[in-house]
Order: C-alpha cells, then structure tokens, then sequence
C-alpha cells in the first residue's frame, strides 16, 4: 500500500492516514472480495460471481438458483465455495429456518454460508483469507449465528460465531451507480476505514466478466499527508438517527464536524406542515445559500440561522425528496425543479464537497431542467435561460462525477452525461 498507512487513533483501534499528498479523483486503494452475494431481485439479472448485468445468463445445473455469464465465472465460483453448497442449496433456502428469518438475516446467512465452504476450501497454510477476516474487530451486538447452508467437521461453531460477529460492523453494500445489489466482505477496506458523517474518500465498485468485484477507495478531495482517509458507513442524510445506529451496529459514537454541529444545536424542530410556511422555508434556505455558500465542511464553523434548523429534521428532507422524484419524471417539472433546488441546497449541507449523492442529483437536476424544455411550450428567451440552467447543472455533475470516475454497470451517468451534452449542442 503506497498511499495509505495504519496508525493508532484515539477510539477505534487504528486509523488509515494518507502516505503522501492524493489529489482529488486519484485511487487510494483497490480491494479484493472475500466473497459476495447479491440481493433476492438481482438473481438471475447479474451474474453470481462477477455481479455484471447480462441477458444470456446460464444457471447452475446443480441447483438452478445460481447463475453465471460464462463457464470461466461458473469455475470461479464452483472451486471458491459452490461445490460445496450446490447439492444442498434449495434444502436449507426451503427450510423452515432460513425462512423464518428477516431479508437482511436471509442475505448474512448467506453471505455467511459462502464465507464458511470458502474458507473451509481455503490451503490451511497460506490461509490469507481467514487472516484477514480475524484482523477485523467485532461488532458490539451478540446475535445468535443463523444456520448456514454448509458446516465441517474442520470448522467448529465457535469459529463460525466468530466469523459471523465480525459482520455488522465490517461488510460492505455493493452498488453501481448509487443503488445498491448485493453485500460483500472487502477485509482490507474494512480493516482501513473508519467512519465520518464528511468522508474524504468513497468506495466504487469495479465490475468486469470473468473476475470477482472490486472495491476501490477514491479521494473525494485533495487530501493532505497524514490526515486520516474515512468512507461513510451509511448514508450522513439520516440525520436524527445515525449517533443511534453508530452505537448500536458499530459501538461507537461519531465526533466529525457534522455530528459536532448537531450536538451543539441540540434537538431539531419539526417543519411546519403549512404549505405556505414550507414554502417560505425553502426560500429562505435558498437565500441563505446564495448569500453565504455553505457546504457540510463548513456547518461548524458559521453561526447557522436558528429559524432554517428545521430543514435538517428527516422528515423534511424525505418529503422534498419524494416531492422531487415523484415530478421529476413526468412533471409538473416546475414543481420537480423547484423542489429540487431546495434538495440540492440541503445535500450542499449535510455531505462533503464532491460527495457523488450531489453528482447525482444534479444530473436528474439537468434531465428534468431538458423535460421541461422539450415538453412545454416555451418562447426562445425561456427557453434559453432554461438551457444555461440545463449545462450548469450538467457541467456541475460532470465535475463531481468525474471525479468518482466510471464504476458499476456499464451505463450510467457519465454516459448519460455525454448524451444530454450532445443534445445541447443541437441548434
Ligand atoms: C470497519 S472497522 C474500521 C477499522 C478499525 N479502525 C480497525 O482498526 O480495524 C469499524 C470499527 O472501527 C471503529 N471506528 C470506525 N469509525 C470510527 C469513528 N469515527 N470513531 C471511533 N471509532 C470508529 C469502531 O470500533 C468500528 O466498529
């Protein structure tokens, strides 16, 4: 590792500090897969072992629930951990035991039941696999080990309980483009990062036929010699509840700039349910932006105005959200943009410069700003303005999602991107 080194820190055993000066958009690390699985609505979309999208899949002769773009993926798998699990696949899915259990537990187990027939594979001697996995601290909850579809006699119960306390506070979502489609174990990632609410790095996933997926830790900005190189856990937008879910899942509390201002400000007011008043937020979250640009980095040190603390209530955030997707789409895109602005304005506050959620957003900010042109009837100075609005939101996105660099399935925004840049252009 030439970018990253370990160093003590002061609550969670150690931090990743940068090695050297790493430019924003630069690759910190790249991170093999222990092993995967992917959600129950993606089997059969994406291949079992390299995650790719493909129409032509072939499932797996043994147990039909496995599928595989090429014979190469399928002897990848087989030899890792599915040899072991095919014969006994649709017993243990069918039990009564695995069904009882909740979706998140229905994917642990499984990702459990991969890890337990891989490791058990695994040459005893140069066994870096089960290395990495108890280098990795546990998690702070105690709960009971799911039944798995694979056990050995060469792999005891305790080592399984072992294994499997160590899954809350280290496995990974998987995602192309922002959504998510499978869990992971990344053992290098996990034993590197610790969390912050204004990470300066995030994980992509690197997908390509015939190989296992990558994780890759990308700088969101520049990042200093020594400072200590964070991801986020989940998503910061949950503003009420994420101290909670720290303690709980990984026991731990958070003390970035961001949970630093929360604490200060104390409890957040709900919004008014007024739509007038709602309305009148927005425009003064709107102003206080234009007349003093903030971005999450910078909420700590600023007094911030007491009458827009209750934007940061969730339930704000998740109704303009909803307001914005919903007429997005099909309209009415006055309302879509609008609302969307005031979205834009929130995302600026809560997550760091660069974060690629803001990419994102400004991208769907710049189709419906183009929904709006196509679909009404403007006259050519509205529709002018509307354009220059369309390029600065588009030209906006671009930067930021330029910087994440392509990752996931092969579509996605940077084409879209180029597509939209090319319809502009038309006279
Ligand atoms: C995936 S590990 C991160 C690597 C860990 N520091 C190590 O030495 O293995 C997650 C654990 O690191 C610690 N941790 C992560 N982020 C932290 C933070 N912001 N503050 C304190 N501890 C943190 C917690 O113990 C958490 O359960």
């Amino acid at each position: 590792m030439i970018n990253v080194r370990l160093e003590p820190h002061t609550s969670g055993r150690s931090q990743a500090v940068a090695a050297k000066r790493l430019a924003a958009g630069s690759l910190i690390v790249s991170c093999d897969a222990l092993t995967t699985v992917l959600l129950p609505q993606e089997k059969g979309q994406r291949c079992d072992a390299c995650h790719t999208k493909s129409p032509g899949l072939q499932k797996c002769s043994g147990c039909a629930a496995y599928f595989y773009c090429s014979t190469k993926c399928q002897n990848i798998q087989w030899q890792a951990h599915h040899k072991r699990i095919c014969k006994r696949f649709n017993k243990y899915t069918s039990s009564l035991g695995f069904q009882a259990l909740a979706p998140h537990e229905k994917l642990d187990a499984l990702l459990l039941s991969h890890l337990v027939a891989q490791l058990d594979g695994a040459d005893s001697a140069v066994n870096d696999p089960l290395n990495s996995i108890l280098s990795l601290l546990p998690g702070p909850s105690n709960l009971p080990t799911p039944q798995i579809a694979y056990s050995s006699p060469r792999i005891t119960v305790s080592e399984v309980k072992d294994w499997y306390a160590k899954f809350g506070n280290n496995n990974f979502v998987i995602h192309s483009h922002l959504t998510t489609f499978g869990h992971g174990i990344f053992p290098l990632a996990s034993r590197l990062f610790n969390h912050s609410c204004l990470p300066n790095a995030a994980a992509k996933y690197i997908l390509s036929p015939s190989s296992l997926p990558k994780m890759e830790v990308v700088a969101l900005r520049d990042i200093s010699p020594e400072e200590e190189i964070c991801l986020t856990y989940l998503d910061p937008a949950l503003l009420q509840t994420r101290q909670q879910i720290f303690q709980l899942t990984y026991g731990f509390e958070c003390r970035c700039t961001s949970c630093l201002f929360f604490e200060k400000v104390g409890p957040i007011p709900g919004p008014p349910t007024d739509p007038g008043q709602r309305d009148g937020l927005s425009v003064q979250l709107l102003q206080f932006m234009k007349d003093t640009p903030h971005d999450g980095m910078s909420l700590g040190s600023a007094t911030f105005p007491s009458n827009l603390l209750p934007i940061f209530h969730e339930s704000y955030i998740t109704d303009v959200a909803e307001i914005f997707r919903n007429a997005s789409h099909d309209g009415p895109y006055a309302v879509a943009l609008s609302s969307g602005k005031t979205l834009l304005a929130l995302y600026r506050l809560i997550y760091p410069p660069n974060y690629p959620q803001i990419g994102m957003h400004l991208l769907e900010l710049a189709k419906t700003s183009w929904n709006r042109i196509v679909s009404e009837n403007m006259d050519a100075s509205a529709e002018r303005v509307m354009k220059a609005e369309c390029r600065m939101y588009l030209n906006e996105a671009k930067g930021i999602l330029q910087i994440l660099g392509p990752e996931g399935n092969e579509d996605g925004p940077l084409v879209e991107i180029k597509v939209l840049e090319s319809v502009l252009e038309e006279p």
